[in-house]
Order: C-alpha cells, then structure tokens, then sequence
C-alpha cells in the first residue's frame, strides 16, 4: 500500500547488522511490487557513524577548542568506539543487482549501483542531504512529465487496484 505509485524507493539497513540487509530481501523486497514501473531504487545502510570515523558527529566549537594540543601529529580519536561493519558497500552493491532482477530489469540500462548504494547516518546527518539531492534530481523530471500529462501525483489509497489476472484468467 505504502509504494503505490512510488517514484523511488529507499531501501534501508544498518551496516553494523547483516541481517537487516537480508531481511529487506527477504520481507520488503515483494513489498514494492505496487511502485510505479519506472521506480528508481536506492539502497541505504544507515549507522554509519558507528563504524566510520568520517561519519561520526564532528567536534563543536568548544570541544575543538578544549581538546589538548598533540605533540606529535595522529589522526583525532574518534567520538565513540567504531563497531566491526557487518555490511559492506560491495554486499549493498550485490544487493541492488538483485533488485533489478526482481524486478525484470535489465542492469545495463539502468541506473549504476556505484550511484544508488549510499552509507549513512541519521545521527550526524552524513550522506543524507547527498542521498535525497540525489533521488530528487532523478525522479523530478518524471513527476514533471506526468504532472504535464494530467496525470495526478498522489494516489488516492481508498480506490481500489485494478484485480489482478491469475494465470487461470479468474479474478484473483
Ligand atoms: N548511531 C546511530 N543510531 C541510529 C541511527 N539511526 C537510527 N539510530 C538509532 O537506532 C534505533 C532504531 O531507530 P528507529 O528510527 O526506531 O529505526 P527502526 O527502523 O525502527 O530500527 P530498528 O528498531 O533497528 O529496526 C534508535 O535508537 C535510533 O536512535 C544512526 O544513523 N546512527
């Protein structure tokens, strides 16, 4: 019900958990068979700040300022300990490849996993603004399109789908 009519869909696990990667598989993936048939898919592993220094919240203004000076140079410790990475971003990539298949499309003409695959962190706020500028540069032409056709941009969840043929040409 929640993808009826989608334009894209984001795709979400926690890079510090293998199975929330299999799991979106294995439960969501059927779940957007109701996007429109030129949806777009982005894969998205978020808790990126518990396994990457770049991704863990900067130090403010003071905590910079309280920080004692370093003798000899070496990187800044990070904020919080990193925890070992479950997922890495080839197993996203895998995954988006699997995510075309499902869905009958052909990898060569669509987009590059390279582009869709992101890691994240609704902690710190990395990536976020890069994953959502990114999505919305993609699908603003077809909502475009289809607002120049007449065709409306929200879906109306109280009107029905059209049934379903089954192979034995009964309503399903
Ligand atoms: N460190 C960190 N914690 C996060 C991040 N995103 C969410 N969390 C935390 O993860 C927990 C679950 O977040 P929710 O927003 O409830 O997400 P959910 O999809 O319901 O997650 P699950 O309960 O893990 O299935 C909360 O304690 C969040 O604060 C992140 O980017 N980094």
């Amino acid at each position: 019900m929640y993808c009826r009519g989608a334009a894209a869909v984001i795709l979400t696990y926690d890079v510090t958990n293998w199975q929330s990667l299999a799991e979106l598989e294995n439960r969501f993936l059927s779940l957007t068979d109701t996007a429109n048939t030129d949806c777009i898919f982005a894969i998205v592993g978020n808790k990126a700040d518990l396994t990457d220094a770049l991704a863990q919240e900067p130090l403010t203004e003071s905590e910079r300022r309280d920080e004692p000076q370093p003798v000899v140079t070496c990187p800044t410790p990070p904020a919080t300990p990193l925890q070992h990475k479950q997922v890495s971003r080839e197993d996203a990539m895998a995954l988006y490849g699997r995510v075309l298949r499902y869905k009958g499309l052909e990898e060569k003409a669509c987009l590059p996993a390279e582009r869709m695959c992101f890691e994240t962190s609704a902690k710190t706020g990395y990536s976020v603004d890069a994953l959502f500028e990114t999505l919305f540069e993609l699908v603003l032409p077809s909502i475009l399109k289809k607002r120049s056709e007449g065709e409306s941009a929200t879906v109306d969840l109280e009107t029905p789908m059209e049934p379903k043929r089954t192979k034995a040409g009964c309503c399903a």
